[in-house]
This record gives structure tokens, sequence and C-alpha cells, in this order.
């Protein structure tokens, strides 16, 4: 389906594959990643690198910590122990609204897309400053407004390649599951992201829009993008990535392409480990998703947005880290 990255073009030594290989250009690196809970470590990376340009995928059983290493990666969550740079810059205590608009976008397992706001008003969030009732704004309004009608184009244009322009005036609470995924995923384009991290982006998605997921994800590689997402579909995983992470117990257990991480016994121990009655080749089905903490979290972030914006809409936020 996807013309995959050769290996050789992906990793500086191809004969060595382990945990951690080097990248030959890696547009995020991980070192000594670490998050734990009480007595229990869900993140231990030791050395993680993200190729640029390339479709990455993080797979692992479930409670393996994908979803704890986004959120530390982004800035929704605060590591114990570690750095990690996205471009060679040091993300380390950086908040995720500053990770966004650097061209770190993620999107959440549950999507966050507002459903008290309209599906156009989404997008426009997503185009993250777009100033708001400040004297600035007062006293330069035509510029203002020239930049609001320029975000409107490319909120439609975004919305038609999505097939959602006929919906920009409804609520977002109206959308079916898989359009809520699409309109998530249009919403971090608004921003133009370098990474776009994708948080089991099948999740809750009826199999009618589900090739319709897997051309976006592959298009945006094809403009440019890096993705890296976390997904329990391995066909999706097989059909679409050039690269495949694999975490168990919070470290990352293995790492190469798709064709030789499945039969990697290590990747299989991993599974087989968390469920016995589970095989990689036919794993297909979407996870039951608990919905778990921390809408704290993401209220206070989309609150710190509005108040450095100084936008007039405040949303209401819905779900969480996951
Ligand atoms: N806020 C939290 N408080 C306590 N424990 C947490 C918290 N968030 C995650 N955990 C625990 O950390 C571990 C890793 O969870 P995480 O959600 O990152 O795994 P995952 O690989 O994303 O799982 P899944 O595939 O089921 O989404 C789990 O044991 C989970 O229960």
């Amino acid at each position: 389906m996807s013309d995959k990255t050769p290996v050789a073009d992906l990793v500086l030594d191809v004969d060595n594959i382990v945990p951690g290989v080097a990248k030959k250009d890696p547009i995020v690196v991980a070192d000594s990643v670490s998050r734990q809970f009480g007595g229990l470590t869900a993140v231990d990376v030791a050395h993680l690198e993200i190729p640029r340009g390339s479709i990455t995928a993080l797979i692992g059983p479930n409670g393996a910590g994908k979803t704890t290493f986004f959120n530390l990666l982004t800035g929704f969550d605060k590591p114990n122990t570690g750095t990690w740079t996205f471009g060679g810059k040091d993300l380390a205590g950086m908040p995720a609204f500053k990770v966004a608009r650097l061209g770190m976008i993620r999107t959440f397992q549950l999507t966050k897309a507002l459903g008290g706001m309209t599906v156009i008003e989404n997008m426009r969030l997503g185009a993250g400053r777009q100033g708001g009732e400040n004297l600035f704004k007062a006293i330069f309004r035509p510029l203002w407004r020239g930049r609001e009608d320029e975000i409107t184009v490319k909120a439609m244009d975004l919305l038609a390649r999505f097939k959602l322009d006929a919906k920009a005036d409804d609520h977002a609470s109206s959308l079916s599951g898989g359009q809520r995924k699409l309109l998530e995923m249009a919403r971090a384009l608004m921003s133009e992201p370098e990474l776009v991290m994708l948080d089991e982006p099948m999740a809750g998605v009826n199999p009618a829009l589900t090739q319709s997921l897997l051309h976006h994800i592959l298009d945006l590689k094809t403009q440019g993008m890096t993705v890296l997402f976390v997904e329990h579909d391995m066909h999706m995983v097989n059909e679409i990535a050039d690269w495949v992470v694999v975490m168990a117990e919070g470290r990352i257990v293995a790492e190469g392409p798709p064709s030789t991480v499945m039969t990697d016994p290590a990747v299989i121990d991993a599974y087989l480990g968390a469920h016995h009655d589970v095989d990689l080749g036919t794993l297909t089905g979407q996870q039951e998703i608990a919905e778990t903490m921390d809408s704290d979290l993401v209220k206070h972030e989309i609150e710190h947005e509005i108040e450095e914006d100084g936008t007039a809409a405040a949303p209401t936020t819905k779900k969480a880290t996951k």
C-alpha cells in the first residue's frame, strides 16, 4: 500500500539493529527518560531515536508505558529523570503548549475535539496564536482580521481534505467517533507541525473510515512530516509503518522494520507475557479504552494557551492524556 522507507535510509548500521539504534537523521532523541507512579516504573527508556520523515509505530502490550512516554515527550507529564531533544532543541521541562509551537503536535487516544464548539472553531483553535482581545489586536485590528481570514481559509481547505467541510458549522459533539479522529488530525495540521504524534488513531473508528485514516497518515509522510503513532492494530502497523519500536514494562525491548520486528523473540515474549492468547499476526482488535486521569492537566494547558494568546473563547475540556 505504501512506499516504505528503506531500512538503510533510516539507520546508520543496518547490521546491528538493537533497541536504541542510532538513526541517520533523528528528529527526536531521548535519553534516560523515566517516570514512576508510586512504586511502579511506567517508563524507563534508556535511549531512543525517532527517524525524521518516516512513519514510526510505537507498539507494546497494555500498560507498557506508550501513552505515558507520549505524555512525557510532549510536555503533558514530567519525568523523574531524562532529557530529550526535538530537532536538536532540548525539550525537558518545556510545557505542552510550547512543545506544540515548536512543531511537535499530538493527538489523544480519546479525542479531545471540543464538543461544545463547532468543527470550524475547533480548527481555528489548532492554529495556535491568533492574537486576542488585547491592546495589540485593538490597534492592529485590520492586520488580525487578515490573519483570521487566512486561518479560516486554511481550516476549510483542511476540512475539505478530510471530508468534513460540510460539517464546519456543526458542533463537534455531533460527529461520529471516526469523524472526531479525523477532526483531531485535521486540527493538528493547522499549525503545520513537523512531527505528528497519534495515540491510537484507529481506536473507536468504524471500518468505513479506517482506510481513509490510513491514507491521511500516509499523506502526512508524503508531505514531509514525521509520524509517530501508538497502535494496537498490527495490520495497520504492518501496512503503514516504516519502523516499529516495541515497549514492554516501560522499556524499549526491540525496534526494526515491521517485517522483522514481529518475529523478534523479545517482541513475542513481551506480548505473550501480557496476552497468552495473542497472535501478533492477527492482533487487530480495537482496545477498550480506560478513561484515566489528568483532565486537570489538559485543562491547565488549554487555559495557559488561552491566557497567553488572550483568546476570548474558553473551551470546555473533555479528556485527558489518554
Ligand atoms: N497517572 C497515573 N497514575 C498511576 N499510574 C499510571 C498513571 N498513568 C499510567 N499509569 C500506569 O503506568 C503504566 C503505563 O501506562 P500507559 O497508559 O502509559 O500504558 P500504555 O502502553 O499506553 O497502555 P495502553 O496500550 O493500554 O494504552 C500502567 O501500569 C498504568 O496503569
